[in-house]
């Protein structure tokens, strides 16, 4: 290859965060995690077809989201009943019917992506290969973010995924996040905006520890609440909610 070529192509592999999967048991074990019944699945970020050939191997129907036109096109040769849409994932429409999605995302994107996914309405898993400091925190709780979605949203984390599972290998482990969507939502989706900016108020909110803070937004003096917003548990956000307002 000439080093021209050579440049070309480090530039897209750190510019589109291009870290591929060269451990089986690792795409296994993502692929392990969508559930057995057979959903149609998106996967973002397809690149060189690891996940996507697992995929193909447990029968489902898969639709591949690639950026960069190289591997979008070795995928459509690679796999030819693989439907490939050549875009980005952040402006990827989602199908209407039900459907998982699973990838493992360029990290520099990770939140833009996670943040895109909890506004789609379709999918009822996503099992997403991110940073391992990211599937942690998100799994643990204790961010806006995560109070922002508890009502309908799920997160576990499934487990860490060494650096050396990757080539090029990144600078950080990988970590598997599992986010699952609520068949019954803690709190009615027509409320979602005005729940989030509850939560937002909160999180900003003026006071000396959360009961002070949740007093001064909403008049209601409640005992026994942890001393600040990020210690309150996801599930109790939703309970916040309804008790005061
Ligand atoms: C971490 S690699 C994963 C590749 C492959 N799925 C694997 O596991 O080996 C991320 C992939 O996402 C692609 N990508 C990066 N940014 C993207 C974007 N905004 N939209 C769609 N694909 C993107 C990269 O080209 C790369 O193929």
């Amino acid at each position: 290859m000439s080093s021209r070529r050579r440049s070309a192509r480090d530039r897209a592999r750190r510019e589109l965060g291009q870290n591929f999967l060269v451990d089986r048991g690792v795409v296994r074990r993502l692929v392990d995690l969508l559930e057995p019944a057979p959903l149609p699945v998106v996967e973002l970020g397809a690149g060189s077809g690891a996940i996507t050939r697992e995929l193909l191997h447990s029968g489902r129907q898969v639709t591949a989201v690639e950026l960069d036109p190289r591997w979008a096109q070795h995928l459509r040769d690679a796999f030819p009943d693989l439907s490939v849409i050549r875009c980005d994932m952040l402006d990827f429409r989602f199908p209407t019917a039900e459907h998982a999605v699973i990838g493992n995302l360029p990290f520099g994107i990770t939140t833009s992506v996670t943040r895109r996914l909890l506004t789609e309405k379709n999918w009822s898993e996503a099992v997403l290969l991110v940073q391992w400091d990211v599937a942690r925190k998100r799994a643990e709780g204790g961010t806006q973010l995560n109070a922002q979605w508890a009502p309908w949203y799920e997160f576990h984390s499934c487990g860490r995924v060494p650096a050396r599972s990757f080539r090029p290998r990144p600078a950080v482990d990988g970590g598997i996040l599992k986010v699952r969507r609520r068949t019954r939502p803690l709190v009615p989706l027509g409320e979602q905006r005005r729940y989030q900016r509850f939560v937002e108020a909160v999180f900003t909110g003026r006071g000396r520890g959360l009961t002070e803070i949740v007093r001064n937004i909403t008049g209601h003096r409640l005992r026994n609440l942890p001393a600040l917003p990020r210690d309150l548990p996801p599930e109790a956000w939703p309970r916040l909610y309804t008790e005061t307002t």
